[in-house]
């Protein structure tokens, strides 16, 4: 992409920074719910599975957000939809201060969900308007880990208020944390001089979707994202406490230890992989296969491992998974450099599902088998159990394998496109011939 004159210019670090803090926040309503669910228990007398609805509602918000978002951005730019995301996450905090019922604890948690939705794509969106084509990869990847600190808000500070100020005042300060998010946004952020360097966006939300679904690279972004990711959401959504607790015998206080790691992870990794990618654009995919690997491997011995699998292995297993998370912004790349600048909001949304979509599913399919073990085991039985845990998380492999085809397909689908128009050979693959942009 050439440089154009307000590319790294102040106001573009100036509109990054703003952006990311609204991402940061993003995060903070996304994860204030779930570090909640003593309080929320009683507040709404709610049964476990009651409790896990809020989470499910608020993860199919989001993710099934993600194409009419991503449509959104490219019609009317990333500002508008920040700022709008902030707001609806404004209003559902707001609700969920007040909310003394399960149905108008849910609402909250929808708006939530849906100003949380219109916040990253609209942020990966302001990067290629705002900086050169070879600062993206690594800001990507900033954006990702900044985003991860806001799960540590939650967990510290707004913890903090909660148990000092109660359930209202906690979830009044968040809802003020948005108007802070929101007042930022409406006056710092800019759309930047985009009439000026892209043709007008199509107006049909079709056309924008089917340009970019065409694009194989948009395909091959969904399928790294479904991928490198989906193991993450499931270990930190759902399964990784009682896996750990239950399954492996580590003490509670343990295994929130250990689910911190993804956090640290998500800071030492990011970096590497985006300075990787800066300087390999053509290694991508390989970068992305590799992060498989170390994902199913780990998988594979912890699960194989005759009993309780020892602690030096669990970390294994949790640095490998944790990969995933900075490994999926390889697929907002492929989104970026495969297609042209007024469908990448529409192309990013398509991505984004990716990894959401493969943990709603297996989250589901994980739950199922170890509920249909326990009923097969008869009256007594352990739900929790390793063995069940053994058979339940190895549909993770299926999962793996599927999104790893589909990988290939479309890579080299692409490959056969930029063969096409001379854009690709075996040589440029192997990054000898200067070019950039594939995969
Ligand atoms: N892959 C994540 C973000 C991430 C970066 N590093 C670790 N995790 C992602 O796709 N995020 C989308 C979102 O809305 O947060």
């Amino acid at each position: 992409m050439a440089k154009a004159e307000h590319h790294d210019s102040v106001r573009s670090w100036v509109v990054w920074i703003v952006s990311i803090t609204a991402y940061l926040i993003a995060v903070t309503q996304r994860t204030s719910f779930g570090v909640a669910g003593l309080e929320a228990t009683d507040r709404f007398d709610a049964s476990a599975s009651i409790l896990a609805t809020f989470s499910v509602v608020q993860l199919v918000v989001y993710a099934g957000l993600q194409i009419p978002v991503g449509i959104l951005v490219d019609r009317w730019g990333p500002r508008a939809m920040i700022t709008g995301g902030a707001a609806l996450m404004m209003v559902g905090q707001l609700l969920l201060a007040m909310a003394d019922s399960v149905g108008a604890g849910l609402v909250g948690r929808f708006f939530v969900g849906a100003g949380d939705a219109m916040t990253f794509v609209s942020v990966i969106r302001l990067l290629p308007i705002w900086f050169s084509g070879y600062r993206i990869p690594m800001l990507t990847q900033a954006t990702g880990m900044v985003g991860q600190l806001g799960q540590l808000l939650s967990l510290i500070p707004f913890v903090a208020l909660l148990h000092a100020w109660s359930w209202t005042p906690a979830f009044l300060s968040l809802a003020a944390l948005s108007v802070l998010g929101f007042v930022l946004a409406l006056v710092l952020i800019s759309n930047g001089p985009l009439s000026n360097e892209v043709p007008p966006a199509p107006a049909r939300a079709r056309v924008l979707l089917s340009n970019a679904w065409r694009e194989p690279g948009t395909r091959l972004g969904f399928w790294t994202h479904f991928t490198t990711q989906f193991t993450t959401n499931v270990f930190l959504l759902t399964w990784g406490y009682p896996f750990l607790v239950s399954g492996q015998g580590v003490s509670p206080a343990t295994a929130s230890g250990l689910l911190s790691i993804f956090v640290l992870v998500a800071l030492v990794a990011g970096p590497v992989l985006g300075s990787a990618v800066a300087r390999h654009p053509h290694r991508r995919s390989a970068i992305a296969f590799n992060v498989i690997g170390a994902i199913a491997l780990s998988w594979l011995v912890v699960l194989l491992w005759p009993g309780q699998a020892p602690m030096w292995l669990l970390v294994v297993l949790i640095v490998c998974v944790a990969l995933g998370g900075p490994a999926s912004m390889i697929a907002f790349d492929f989104a970026r450099t495969f297609n042209p600048s007024h469908v990448i909001g529409t192309a990013t949304g398509i991505v984004n599902v990716g990894g959401f979509l493969a943990a709603l599913v297996t989250v589901y399919v994980v739950g199922w088998l170890l509920d249909l073990q326990q009923k097969a085991a008869g009256s007594g039985a352990e739900l929790y159990s390793l063995d069940a845990f053994r058979w339940a998380l190895s549909f993770q492999f299926l999962v793996l394998f599927g999104g790893v085809i589909g990988m290939v397909i479309t890579r080299n689908k692409a490959r056969r496109n930029m063969a096409a128009r001379g854009d690709y050979t075996p040589r440029s693959a192997r990054g000898l011939s200067g070019r950039t942009e594939i995969e």
